[in-house]
């Protein structure tokens, strides 16, 4: 019988995002806080015949542009595949919200494969060769929360999960990450690291220290974006701000019941919201199924 393994790719939010940069690549350095949510979507692959790529998701494209195809492609291209195999993926994460969910999935192909072929591959030589698929890739590779500098790519594991509930509300739009770059002025002398702040002031401080410096111009063009915010800090959050590039915006609540309350109010209102607990560390295990 033909095994069938299933693995979980998670999203990620960034508590807070400076660009310091523009460098004649067109790419910005910048400096983030990488944590875990647990909206995730789940992978069930087996061997076949061919290279087959299937997702719950229509809108999804299972092509070859298809970051996941991008990864199987390089992976052949640069190890060797001996067996062919089939994804299907039932998709959760919301795409281009800022939750890195198309990247979370590239990293999970490279280590399914290294896995399934007996590669042994270190995670040095998967994110050296996922760097050219995406900024956030590595940090999914690496599975730690962590700060990412240089084009983010570059993370140094740090102890930033949020102790603390995360809500995350998804405002039902694309938003594109070339453009909230270029909408943003660098600034190479911020007054404070993201690392610094993350690590040495308590939550209820952040509000008044952290910044996602492409935040401004995403909201200015999406007003939706910034009432979400608002909102997130009336029903009692410490901290709210977007993830990324948006269009996703979370918030990070002390106590439960304020937590879930703000998560109901949202469901209520039709948003597409997540919730992720205290701590939360993900299962990064590729399992047999069955
Ligand atoms: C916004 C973040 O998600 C924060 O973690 C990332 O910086 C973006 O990650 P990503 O979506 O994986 O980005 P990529 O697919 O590598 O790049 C998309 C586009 O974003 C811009 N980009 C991205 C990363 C970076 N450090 N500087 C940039 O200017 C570039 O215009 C690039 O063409
Ligand atoms: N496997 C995939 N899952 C989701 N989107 C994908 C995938 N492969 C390619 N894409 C395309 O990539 C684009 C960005 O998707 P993704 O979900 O990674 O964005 P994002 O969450 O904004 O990422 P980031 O936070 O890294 O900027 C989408 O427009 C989507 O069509």
């Amino acid at each position: 019988m033909n095994d069938l393994w299933i693995a979980d790719s998670f999203g990620k939010i960034n508590l807070g995002l400076h660009v310091l940069e523009k460098l004649p690549t067109g790419y910005h350095r910048i400096e983030t806080g990488f944590c875990f949510i647990e909206w995730s979507d789940r992978f069930e692959v087996s061997a076949s015949d061919a290279y087959v790529l299937e997702f719950s998701n229509p809108d999804i494209p299972a092509d070859e542009s298809n970051l996941v195809t991008r990864a199987y492609r390089m992976f052949d291209q640069y190890v060797g595949l001996k067996n062919e195999y089939t994804f299907r993926i039932d998709k959760k994460i919301p795409a281009g919200a800022g939750l890195g969910g198309g990247s979370s999935n590239a990293a999970l192909t490279f280590r399914m494969l290294n896995k399934l072929e007996n590669a042994g591959l270190s995670d040095e030589e998967l994110i050296d060769l996922s760097r050219s698929l995406g900024a956030d890739v590595p940090f999914f590779i690496k599975g730690t929360p962590g700060i990412g500098t240089g084009l983010g790519q570059d993370i140094e594991p740090a102890d930033i999960q949020p102790d603390a509930w995360i809500v995350t509300v998804w405002p039902g739009f694309e938003s594109s990450t070339p453009e909230a770059y270029a909408g943003c002025i660098p600034n190479p002398e911020p007054d404070f690291s993201i690392k610094g702040v993350l690590l040495e002031e308590d939550l209820e401080e952040w509000r008044y220290l952290l910044v996602n410096d492409l935040e401004g111009p995403v909201i200015a063009r999406h007003e939706l974006i910034g009432n979400i915010k608002d909102q997130l800090y009336d029903f009692g959050a410490s901290y709210s701000a977007m993830s990324g590039s948006g269009s996703t915006v979370f918030g990070i609540f002390d106590q439960d019941f304020v937590a879930i309350n703000a998560y109901e109010s949202f469901h209520k209102l039709g948003f597409s919201v997540h919730i992720t607990r205290p701590g939360f560390k993900p299962d990064y295990g590729i399992y047999l199924k069955g």
